[in-house]
C-alpha cells in the first residue's frame, strides 16, 4: 500500500499559516515519509473580518471553524488545525479533538501602554466582552472601540493612532515573532484568559482511526488536560460570544486548579478557583461552573 497523504485543513491567516506549517513540521519529523499537503479553506469569520462585522454580534463561537468541520465530515481533509479559542464548545457528531499540542502562552497582551499608565477615559480597542468587562472591573473610566482583522491589521490600526492600546492574545504575537510589541502581559489570575487561548486544536473525524493514531504523537498531556478543564468550564455554563465569561487552569504539585470567571445577567462578575484531579477535569469545569451560577 503506497504511504497515505495527509491533507491537513486552515484558514489562511498568517497565524493560521505558521500555525499549521508547525504542525505540519512536527507530524513529518516524528512520521517519517509521510506526505502532507496543506488546504487553506475560507470561513465566515474570515469573509466577516473583511467586512469588519463585529464579531461579538454573531453570539456563537465556531464562525472561524464551521468551513473546516464540513470539510473534514466531507472527506475533503483529514485533519484541522484550529486555535481552540475558535471552537464552539461542543463538537459537530462524527469528529473529534484528537490532540491538543504543547500549549503557547495562555495570557492576554496590552500594546501600546500598560494599563496603570493609560489616561482617565483612554480608548482601548478590543471587540471581546471578556476583556472589556475585566479591563472596566479595575479601570471603570476605560472607553472601548471594536477592532477586527488579523493581527498585522490590529497593530497597524494601533499604530495610525486609532486607538491608545489594543489588547491581543500573547500566544498570537509569539507565534508570529511580535512579541517585542507587547506592552505589558495580564496576569492571567486577574484577567482570566478565553478559555482555550493559547491552545491548538487538532481536529479529525473520529471514525478515522489511521489518522487519530498519528495525531497522537503530537499531543500534550498537560496541554489536553488544562484546556479540557477551560473547555468543560464553557459547556457547563453554555457560554455564547456575548457572555464574557473567562477559564485558567494550570498544574500544581500533581493537582488541576481551574480559575474561572463570568459576568451574570445582573451584570455583576463572579470569580471561582477549585482544585481536582487531573483525569477529571472535565468535571472540575462543570463544578466551577456550578459555583458560579
Ligand atoms: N479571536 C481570534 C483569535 N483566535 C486565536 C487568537 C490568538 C491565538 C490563540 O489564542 O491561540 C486570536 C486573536 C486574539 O484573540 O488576539
Amino acid at each position: 500500500m503506497p504511504n497515505p497523504k495527509l491533507i491537513i485543513g486552515t484558514r489562511g491567516s498568517a497565524l493560521a499559516l505558521t500555525q499549521t506549517n508547525t504542525i505540519a513540521d512536527a507530524l513529518r519529523r516524528v512520521h517519517l515519509g509521510l506526505e502532507v499537503e496543506i488546504r487553506t479553506i475560507n470561513t465566515r469569520g474570515d469573509a466577516t473580518q473583511a467586512a469588519n462585522v463585529p464579531l461579538a454580534s454573531f453570539g456563537e463561537k465556531g464562525i472561524f471553524a464551521k468551513e473546516l468541520e464540513t470539510a473534514l465530515l466531507d472527506g475533503e481533509i483529514d485533519l484541522a488545525v484550529h486555535s481552540m479559542k475558535d471552537l464552539a464548545h461542543t463538537m459537530p457528531p462524527g469528529l473529534v479533538l484528537a490532540a491538543v499540542p504543547k500549549r503557547e502562552d495562555p495570557r492576554d497582551a496590552l500594546i501600546g501602554s500598560t494599563l496603570d499608565s493609560l489616561r482617565q477615559g483612554a480608548l482601548v480597542g478590543t471587540g471581546s466582552v471578556r476583556r472589556r468587562a475585566l479591563f472596566s472591573s479595575r479601570r471603570p473610566d476605560l472607553r472601548f472601540l471594536e477592532i477586527r482583522g488579523n493581527i498585522d491589521t490590529r497593530l497597524k490600526k494601533l499604530e495610525d493612532g486609532g486607538y491608545d492600546a489594543i489588547c491581543l492574545a500573547a500566544a498570537g504575537l509569539k507565534r508570529l515573532g511580535l512579541a517585542d510589541r507587547v506592552t505589558e502581559y495580564l496576569d492571567p489570575e486577574w484577567f482570566v484568559p478565553d478559555p482555550g487561548q493559547g491552545a491548538l486544536a487538532l481536529q479529525t473525524r473520529e471514525s478515522d482511526v489511521q489518522v487519530r493514531g498519528l495525531l497522537s504523537a503530537v499531543n500534550d498531556m498537560a496541554s489536553f488536560v488544562t484546556t479540557r478543564a477551560e473547555r468543560g468550564f464553557l459547556r457547563a455554563v453554555g457560554g455564547s460570544c456575548q457572555t464574557p465569561v473567562g477559564a485558567h487552569a494550570r498544574h500544581i504539585d500533581g493537582g488541576l486548579m481551574l480559575r474561572a470567571m463570568l459576568v451574570g445577567d445582573d451584570g455583576l462578575m463572579r470569580r471561582a478557583e477549585a482544585g481536582g484531579a487531573p483525569g477529571m477535569a472535565e468535571e472540575l469545569g462543570a463544578r466551577v461552573a456550578k459555583m458560579l451560577r
